[in-house]
């Protein structure tokens, strides 16, 4: 369904993304991981138009998606839509109209401004934020509500545009461990539920291993690995995050214990050790 053929970005001299292939089939869950700077971001940039490539193509059902011009581009970007670290919400705004703006594109300019959505685009923006667990937060403004439920009235927003793939730019990233896992969770159920293709850079291998059914390493731009979350072995991470042997596989964790407790003052920060892998 998917097929990413020699994807190279320049940045002056520099390539960010440097000839990459690869293809993914089916509705797969795919974590990309490696460290800061490697080309995680410009890729799934690239993915969804926000930025162009410089040579290569993407294909997507026979289609190359980095060929798309104005309207048809746009057209692509609903089909994929993106999910950031920082939610990206309009936080005076309250949540269903977040999760309305999902939509946005496709109305008149009249209907934009005088905010006018119809019943239907309405029930279905809380029927999505009521199967995320989060209905009743709807009239709340989106700043009052905890990161965890932020990040999914972003994932909400995203379901609204009934994307066929969601590319998640490290979307736990600022989350703590009991955030982090329920919105990993959710993008789980729609990767396995709607079957939406889910491809998520993520910065901790715990959640590479634990949720993603293919996981792509980058380094330097380059992919170096590319196999199923088993295979990922802490050799293999070494490998790709240009570790030493004192790399540290418990650095980059942020498995929560079964008995952690949410008031424990040790799981309210982020427990990422960023500077492992960044
Ligand atoms: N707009 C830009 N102008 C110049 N260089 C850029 C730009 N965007 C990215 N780069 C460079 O491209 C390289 C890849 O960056 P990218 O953000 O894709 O990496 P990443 O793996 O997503 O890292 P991080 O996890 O820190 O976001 C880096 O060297 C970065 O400095």
């Amino acid at each position: 369904m998917l097929e990413v053929r020699e994807v190279t970005r320049l940045f002056g001299q520099k390539a960010a993304v440097n000839r990459i292939s690869f293809e993914i089939t089916g509705p797969a869950f795919v974590g990309i991981i490696g460290r800061s700077g490697a080309g995680k971001s410009t890729f799934l940039r690239m993915m969804n138009r926000l930025t162009d490539a410089t040579a290569g193509e993407i294909l997507v059902e026979g289609r190359n998606i980095l060929a798309l011009k104005g309207a048809a581009s746009r057209a692509w970007q609903s089909q994929c839509a993106m999910i950031f670290q920082q939610f990206n919400l309009v936080p005076r705004m309250d949540v269903a109209s977040n999760v309305l703006h999902g939509i946005l594109n496709r109305r008149s300019t009249m209907q934009t401004l005088f905010s006018l959505w119809s019943r239907a685009d309405i029930l279905k923006a809380l029927e999505i934020l009521d199967r995320l667990g989060i209905a009743e937060q709807a009239p709340k403004r989106a700043e009052a509500l905890s990161g965890g439920q932020q990040q999914r009235v972003a994932i909400a927003r995203a379901l609204m545009q009934d994307p066929k793939i969601i590319l998640a730019d490290e979307p736990i990233a600022s989350l703590d461990p009991m955030n982090a896992q329920i919105v990993m969770d959710t993008l789980k159920k729609i990767n396995v539920e709607d079957g939406r293709m889910v491809i998520a850079n993520l910065h901790t291998l715990d959640t590479a291993r634990r949720y993603c059914d293919r996981v792509i390493g980058m380094r330097d731009g380059e992919v170096v690995f590319d196999g199923t979350a088993d295979e990922l072995t802490t050799s293999v991470a070494r490998e790709i995050y240009g570790a030493d042997d004192s790399f540290n596989e418990a650095a980059t964790s942020t498995s929560i214990p079964v008995d952690a407790k949410a008031e424990d003052p040790a799981w309210s920060q982020p427990a990422y050790a960023a500077a492992m892998v960044s």
